[in-house]
C-alpha cells in the first residue's frame, strides 16, 4: 500500500569529502505511516478550511445541492443543480456582459489560478531564479490572486524579501512563456506587490477602421485607436508634445492623421491650427490641402515656417505674460499643433548646417515654451539616436512603435521601459498584425501602454480633404 519511501536508499550512502579520511554516514530516521498520514489529513483539512474562508459564496454554491440532496433526497439536489445551471446558461446568453463581470471572469480566474499559475509556480518561480532553494528548502515569491480581463490575466504577486522590481523585470520573459503567454508586463501594485499582466491573446492582431470623425468640436484628447484593454485610445495633444518613432513601414502615418481628424471640427471652427511640416513629401502632401499655406516641405520652408510659429508663440507669450498660466483654445489664439513627418531628414540628415541649427533651435524653443501658450509639436521619426534627435527628452509623451533593436526602446521611451514589458522590438513587422501598434509611455505614467492605432487610408485622407479643405484654414489665413 505505502510506496517505498527516499530513506530506504539514503540509509545506504556513504558519502565523503575527497582527499580526506572524513567519512559522513547520514542518519535515517524512519517516519512511521501514521504520523505521515496525520500530516497529510491536517493539511488537507487546513486548505478545505482556507478555500470555505476565502471563497464561501463559490463554496455555499457547489455545497448547497447536497445540503438539499441531503435533507429532501437526490432529485431536488439535481433539480436544483438543473435550476441553477440554466439560469447561468440563460443571463450568459442574454446579458453577456454582465455575466462575464460578475461570472464569467471570476470563475476563468479561479480555474487559471488552480491549473496554470499554482501548479506551475513552483517549477517557475525556481527555474527563473525569482525563487530560492536555502539548505533544502524553497523560498518563493507568493502567489496572492489571479484576476481575469477579456484578454489577459493579472496575478498579483508578493516579492521575496529583499527582491526588487528589477529582479523581475530582467525575467519577464521567463515568467510569460512559464506561464504560456507571449509577454508579461510587471507594474508595482504597492510597497512588496507587483502586478503581472499576462495576456491570453492578442487583442490588437487585426487592423482597425479609421475612427469617425468626431461630431464634436474637441482639442483633444484625440482617439485614433484601441488600447489593449479595449478602452479607446486617446491621444492628447493640448499641452504636451508627442514623439513617434518607429522603423519604415511601423505606421506612424496612422498617429499623425488620425489626430489630424480627430481635430477636423475643431480647425473647422478655428480652434486648432495644424502646420505641417513634410520633408519626405510623402505622409501629409496627400492632406495637404487642409493645411493652406501652413504646409511646408523644403528644408528652407520648414525653417521659415517653424520660426514663424515661434514668432506667433512668443507673440502670444507676451501677451500672456501676467495674466494668464495655461491656454485655453480660442478663434483668436487657436491651438496650434506642429506636426512634422521624419524629422531627423531636417535635424540630422540636412548637409545645409545652417538650417539644420535653425531648425533644431525653433523646434526646441516651440517643445520648451510653447505647450502653456497653446503650441504643441507632434513629430515622428525612424532613428531615435540622440545624434538624430537630441532634444528628444524635450517631448513628454513617446510613442515607439515598430523598432529595429532592443536598446532603442529605452531611448524613446526612456529607461526601463522594456524591462516594464515594452516590447516595441518584437512587434510584428508584417502590416496586417504590426502596423500602428505601439507601446506609449505618457508624461503621467510610467507604465507602457500598448495600444493600435486606426488605419486612415489614402481614401479617407481624400475624403477629409473633400469635407474639411474649403473651409478649415480660411479664417486664420492672415496669422501668419
Ligand atoms: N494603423 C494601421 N493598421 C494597419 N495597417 C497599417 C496601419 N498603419 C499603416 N498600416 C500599413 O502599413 C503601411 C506603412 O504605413 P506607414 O507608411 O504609415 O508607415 P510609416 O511608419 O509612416 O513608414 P515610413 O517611415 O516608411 O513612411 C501602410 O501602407 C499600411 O498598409
Amino acid at each position: 500500500m505505502f510506496r517505498k519511501l527516499p530513506g530506504d536508499e539514503a540509509r545506504n550512502l556513504v558519502s565523503t569529502t575527497p582527499d580526506t579520511a572524513v567519512v559522513f554516514r547520514p542518519a535515517v530516521v524512519r517516519t512511521p505511516a501514521v504520523v505521515s498520514i496525520v500530516i497529510w489529513l491536517s493539511r488537507l483539512i487546513a486548505s478545505l478550511i482556507r478555500i470555505l474562508w476565502r471563497h464561501p459564496i463559490a463554496c455555499a454554491v457547489a455545497l448547497a445541492p447536497v445540503g438539499v440532496a441531503l435533507a429532501y433526497g437526490w432529485r431536488w439536489g439535481l433539480a436544483l443543480v438543473g435550476v441553477v445551471t440554466m439560469t447561468g446558461l440563460s443571463w450568459a446568453l442574454l446579458g453577456r456582459a454582465s455575466f462575464l463581470r460578475l461570472i464569467g471572469w471570476r470563475l476563468l480566474a479561479w480555474w487559471r489560478l488552480i491549473w496554470v499559475y499554482r501548479r506551475h509556480w513552483q517549477p517557475v518561480m525556481v527555474v527563473s531564479g525569482l525563487g530560492r532553494h536555502i539548505r533544502g528548502r524553497d523560498y518563493l515569491p507568493r502567489l496572492l490572486k489571479v484576476s481575469c480581463t477579456s484578454w489577459a490575466d493579472l496575478v498579483t504577486v508578493k516579492m521575496l524579501n529583499g527582491q526588487s522590481v528589477k529582479d523581475w523585470t530582467d525575467r519577464v520573459d521567463h515568467v510569460a512563456h512559464g506561464f504560456g503567454s507571449r509577454t508579461c508586463r510587471v507594474a508595482v501594485a504597492r510597497a512588496g506587490r507587483l502586478t503581472l499582466t499576462l495576456p491570453r491573446h492578442d487583442p490588437l492582431a487585426a487592423p482597425l477602421p479609421a475612427v469617425p470623425i468626431p461630431d464634436v468640436v474637441s482639442v483633444g484628447p484625440v482617439e485614433i485607436g484601441t488600447q489593449e484593454d479595449g478602452r479607446p485610445l486617446h491621444l492628447k495633444v493640448h499641452g504636451t508634445h508627442v514623439l513617434i518613432a518607429g522603423a519604415t513601414g511601423s505606421g506612424k502615418g496612422s498617429y499623425l492623421w488620425g489626430t489630424i481628424r480627430g481635430l477636423l471640427p475643431a480647425m473647422r471652427a478655428g480652434l486648432v491650427e495644424v502646420w505641417a511640416l513634410d520633408p519626405k513629401r510623402m505622409e501629409l502632401s496627400l492632406g495637404r490641402a487642409l493645411f493652406g499655406n501652413r504646409y511646408a516641405a523644403a528644408p528652407a520652408d520648414c525653417a521659415d515656417l517653424l520660426e514663424a510659429a515661434v514668432s506667433v508663440m512668443q507673440e502670444r507669450a507676451d501677451r500672456f505674460g501676467g495674466s494668464q498660466r495655461s491656454h485655453t483654445p480660442t478663434t483668436e489664439d487657436p491651438f496650434v499643433l506642429v506636426v512634422v513627418d521624419e524629422v531627423a531628414f531636417l535635424t540630422a540628415y540636412q548637409p545645409d548646417k545652417g538650417l539644420r541649427l535653425r531648425i533644431t533651435a525653433a523646434l526646441a524653443v516651440l517643445t520648451t515654451q510653447g505647450r502653456a501658450v497653446g503650441f504643441g509639436v507632434m513629430a515622428a521619426l525612424q532613428d531615435p539616436r540622440k545624434e538624430v534627435m537630441n532634444i528628444r527628452n524635450l517631448f513628454p509623451d513617446k510613442i515607439a512603435l515598430r523598432l529595429d533593436e532592443s536598446e532603442q526602446v529605452d531611448m524613446v521611451l526612456g529607461d526601463g521601459a522594456r524591462d516594464r514589458g515594452a516590447l516595441a522590438d518584437h512587434i510584428s513587422p508584417v502590416p496586417e498584425l504590426g502596423a500602428g501598434v505601439g507601446y506609449m509611455r505618457l508624461e503621467t505614467s510610467p507604465d507602457p501602454v500598448r495600444a493600435r492605432a486606426a488605419y486612415v487610408s489614402d481614401d479617407d485622407i481624400r475624403a477629409m480633404v473633400a469635407q474639411f479643405a474649403p473651409v478649415v484654414f480660411e479664417p486664420a489665413d492672415g496669422d501668419r
